[in-house]
């Protein structure tokens, strides 16, 4: 058996399985098509592979890396590549530039879900983010669970693409896939409808019943009228259309379950 070095342990600890398949990063970095002079922000930039592929087309690039080893080296390449500034810091905490930016990450896996939820929280002038996940968890959040329905009046989620693990080097034991971030630019709900919506969602996730019409107390002929199978099941239903129903049955007074929660 192999004996591991201390260098095999930082890597497992930080988690560098960079992306070295040319056509995935294109694709990944076609996802977010960053227009020329944006800044794009690449959370875990590690060798520089997306890094340097935004900064190909013309945006400007804040890359951040954790790791003083791949700072150096993306320090020592940069300049090369065009506008890109480094900075050593933690994809977690650093601060967000104040103007407008875009995101484009492939960092931990074990960080992946903190990350999103940051982006989704703190990142004020967000336009777009690109995250690489595993592909388990990308299609988790962006999926019919109560996590994408929170964020649904506000943010779209989408899941996208299937990168095999050989994508990458040295290769993981799993297989990833792309998580986009789209701000909405006109919100479906106002933010202080959150803890009615809250409340609403906590009866259409964790209520009595198979069906969200049983869950809601609300007759199956109410749903179909707001374009949901009168069947429909929490996890079968498009996470955009929580705000629609929402909007329907309780912020206009309806009889639902949750109807006390009227924002
Ligand atoms: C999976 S590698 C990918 C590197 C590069 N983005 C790519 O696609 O090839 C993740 C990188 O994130 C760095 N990293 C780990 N934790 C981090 C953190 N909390 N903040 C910023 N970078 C981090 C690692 O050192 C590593 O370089």
């Amino acid at each position: 058996m192999p004996r591991r070095t201390p260098r095999d342990g930082r890597r497992r600890a930080l988690s560098q399985n960079f992306l070295h398949d040319q056509q995935v990063v294109a694709d990944v970095v076609a996802t977010l098509h960053p227009p020329p002079s944006t800044l794009v922000v690449d959370l875990g930039a590690g060798a520089g592979a997306l890094t340097q592929a935004v900064a190909a087309r013309g945006a400007r690039v804040l890359a951040v890396e954790l790791d003083p080893r791949w700072v150096r080296v993306l320090r020592s390449r940069a300049p090369a590549w065009g506008d890109v500034d480094v900075r050593a810091g933690d994809a977690l905490r650093v601060p967000f530039p104040a103007e407008p930016f875009s995101v484009i990450s492939n960092a931990p896996y074990a960080i992946g879900t903190k990350l999103v939820r940051r982006l989704l929280t703190d990142a004020h002038g967000l336009t777009r983010a690109v995250v690489v996940l595993q592909r388990e968890a990308a299609l988790r959040l962006a999926g019919g669970g109560r996590f994408a329905a929170s964020w649904a009046p506000w943010f779209e989620l989408r899941a996208s693409g299937r990168i095999p693990a050989r994508a990458f080097r040295p290769v993981p034991s799993v297989e990833s896939a792309i998580l986009t971030i789209l701000p909405r630019p006109i919100p479906l709900l106002s933010p202080a409808a959150y803890p009615g919506y809250d409340r609403f969602l906590t009866a259409v996730f964790t209520g009595r019943g198979n069906t969200v019409a049983q869950r809601l107390g609300v007759r199956p002929a109410e749903l179909a009228a707001l374009g949901l199978p009168r069947d429909a099941t929490p996890g079968a239903v498009d996470p955009e259309s929580y705000a629609r129903v929402f909007t329907h049955l309780v912020a206009s007074g309806g009889t639902c379950r949750t109807g006390k929660g009227s924002p």
